[in-house]
């Protein structure tokens, strides 16, 4: 069944179960292939009739027209893997009657606050869930160019605290709050000869950096279990030095908690992710993920079942391996200039942000059976303006999404949608694509590769001459040798996908392909059909002895892969 037999209908109020909504909705009977699957959310379990033959699209758009959830915030989960492709069917996945799918509600951390004041200014602006009144007001000042830190707050008539939480007031996500903002002032009345004179006193002038650090908020009272924390980096081999800009991220998150700063969960994402606060309490320094709370780990905060067999949501990844692929995707993101100093605050290539694994302790994360040390990835936090999926692509660099590209088939990225890729304006205005979340980063195969940027035009042009000398100068072995050198023992599947990759993407930017072409080889077209990559390593592996080594499977797949590419350029 295609999307556009979908009858889209407004949201109701908890139906018992979604009716089945097909091709033949007029006739009584329902046809052979309908099976009942149940839905489950925290707390729920939804029955919904569905065909075998209905894409995940379809179904999503079902969730949307029923429940409300917006079809690219919903993430379908079934046996252990995400049922990413939308133009894949139930059967596809293996779904069948009787079972239970779960469903991620992707929530956005940021709320869209509409202000006006009494005399008619008004604002928009977004502001995360966690913070409170206090801070809105600070922001409030900040955009207007005021102090209304001692101003009254207003929501549907009723006066709001400075500590109530943005979260707490707009318990709808897609709600627009509407806050009245009043400056309060005296009115003393004095009588002049027969008259009353009225004079309106603005309240003393405040030490306003005072009250504007006593208005920032966060979710959970602040100086709080001081000592109860702890925040250091897990470094497996010393000689592995760790650069300044990491070294500085650790010690400003450290402060943070020091300071009593908790870290602030997000809301979105499938796994615990988790807001680490600097000192001041006013700005975020890093982006905590714990093994444990990956999607299907044990402690994952959204209720996901544990993985079935270890595997992690996507093909050829494992549960409690998301960090690790965080780390390395930060250390192959070689700058321009060639590999990264140790000392030098340089971004790379793609602009992964700095990323390193961390121990940390503190009472803030989930901890369904008692407090401990967890492990995981800290990335350092990017202010941002939204990601990729705010905001259609036309507007992005040409370079911008290249170098996004370039990552990405290295790393035969199994997770790059347009959420995963945040944006921001520079000083010069001009947009720039941070890639983040690459814990599906260098699968042990290409089952599950997708590339969001395949759709975008730029995609199509051709890689520029600087884009291609930076290609030329990638080492497989070298960014395996490097990889092993920061701890990661790489099983050798997974060190064989770096080898291929980086073996495509050379050999295709060399015959002048551009990111499409290549990406495009490494993408299945429906979930069952195998991409060329995947029948490239098929060909050479029936081309060579089983108990071959590496090194000669490598020069057969070269050659195969010589072949298929001059096709492609001679077409
Ligand atoms: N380096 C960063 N700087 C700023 N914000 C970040 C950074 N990394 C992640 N975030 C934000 O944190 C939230 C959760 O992160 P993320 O989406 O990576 O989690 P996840 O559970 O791995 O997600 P997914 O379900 O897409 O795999 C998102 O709102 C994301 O935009």
């Amino acid at each position: 069944m295609s999307s556009a037999d979908v009858t889209l209908s407004p949201v109701r109020n908890e139906p018992s179960m979604m009716p089945l909504v097909h091709a033949n909705s007029c006739t009584d009977s329902l046809p052979d292939e309908t099976i009942l699957i149940y839905l489950t959310l925290p707390g729920t379990l939804i029955p919904m009739r569905v065909l075998e033959s209905d894409s995940i699209e379809s179904v999503k758009l079902r969730i949307q027209s029923y429940r409300g959830f917006v079809v690219r915030n919903q993430k379908l989960v079934f046996g252990g893997r995400e049922l990413a492709r939308s133009n894949s069917n139930m059967r596809d996945y293996g779904v069948s009657d009787g079972n239970v799918l779960h469903l991620v509600v992707k929530v956005s951390d940021l709320q869209v606050l509409d202000v006006k004041t009494t005399c008619g200014k008004h604002c928009r602006f977004h502001v995360e869930r966690g913070r409170n009144i206090g801070y809105v007001k600070k922001q409030i000042s900040k955009q207007k160019g005021g102090d209304f830190v001692d101003s009254e707050v207003l929501y549907e008539g009723e006066k709001l605290e400075d500590q109530s939480l943005v979260n707490d007031i707009c318990r709808n996500s897609d709600a627009v709050l509407h806050l009245l903002v009043r400056r309060s002032a005296k009115v003393r009345a004095k009588p002049v000869e027969k008259n009353f004179e009225l004079s309106i006193v603005a309240p003393p002038q405040v030490d306003v950096k005072r009250a504007i650090e006593a208005a920032d908020g966060i979710v959970q009272p602040r100086k709080q279990l001081l000592n109860d924390f702890s925040l250091e980096p897990v470094i497996v081999n010393p000689k592995a030095k760790l650069p300044e800009v990491v070294k500085d991220m650790i010690s400003s998150a450290s402060d943070g908690l020091r300071s009593g700063n908790p870290p602030v969960r997000s809301r979105e994402g499938t796994g615990g992710a988790y807001f680490m606060q600097g000192s001041s309490g006013n700005k975020y320094v890093g982006v905590f993920k714990p093994i444990d709370e990956e999607p299907t780990a044990e402690n994952n905060p959204h209720g996901l079942p544990l993985s079935p067999n270890g595997e992690g949501l996507k093909k050829g990844t494992k549960v409690g391996e998301g960090a690790l692929r965080e780390v390395a995707a930060y250390i192959l993101d070689h700058p321009k200039s060639g590999r990264r100093s140790m000392c030098g605050e340089e971004r790379g290539f793609a602009g992964v942000p700095p990323t390193t694994m961390i121990e940390c302790l503190h009472p803030g994360f989930n901890h369904p059976n008692g407090i401990k040390t967890k492990i995981g990835s800290l990335q350092m936090f990017t202010e941002n303006d939204g990601s990729c999926e705010d905001m259609g692509p036309a507007s992005f660099p040409v370079e911008e999404v290249h170098k996004i590209s370039v990552l990405d088939i290295r790393l035969a990225n199994a997770d790059r949608h347009g959420g995963n890729i945040l944006m921001r304006k520079d000083e010069n205005g001009k947009i720039v694509l941070i890639p983040i979340d690459h814990g599906y980063s260098l699968p042990e195969s290409f089952e599950d590769c997708t590339f969001e940027w395949l759709y975008w035009s730029q995609a199509r042009k051709p890689y520029s001459s600087e884009t291609l000398d930076y290609i030329r100068s990638l080492d497989a072995e070298e960014d395996i040798s490097l990889l092993k050198f920061h701890g990661w023992k790489m099983p050798s599947e997974t060190a064989r996908t770096l080898r291929i990759s980086t073996m495509l993407l050379k050999k295709g930017a060399e015959r002048g392909l551009t990111a499409f072409e290549i990406g495009n080889m490494m993408c299945r077209d429906t979930l069952t059909k195998k991409s060329l990559v995947e029948e490239m390593v098929e060909e050479a592996q029936e081309a060579v002895l089983p108990e071959t080594s590496e090194a000669t499977f490598m020069e057969a797949l070269s050659d195969v892969m010589d072949y298929h590419l001059d096709e492609v350029v001679h077409v």
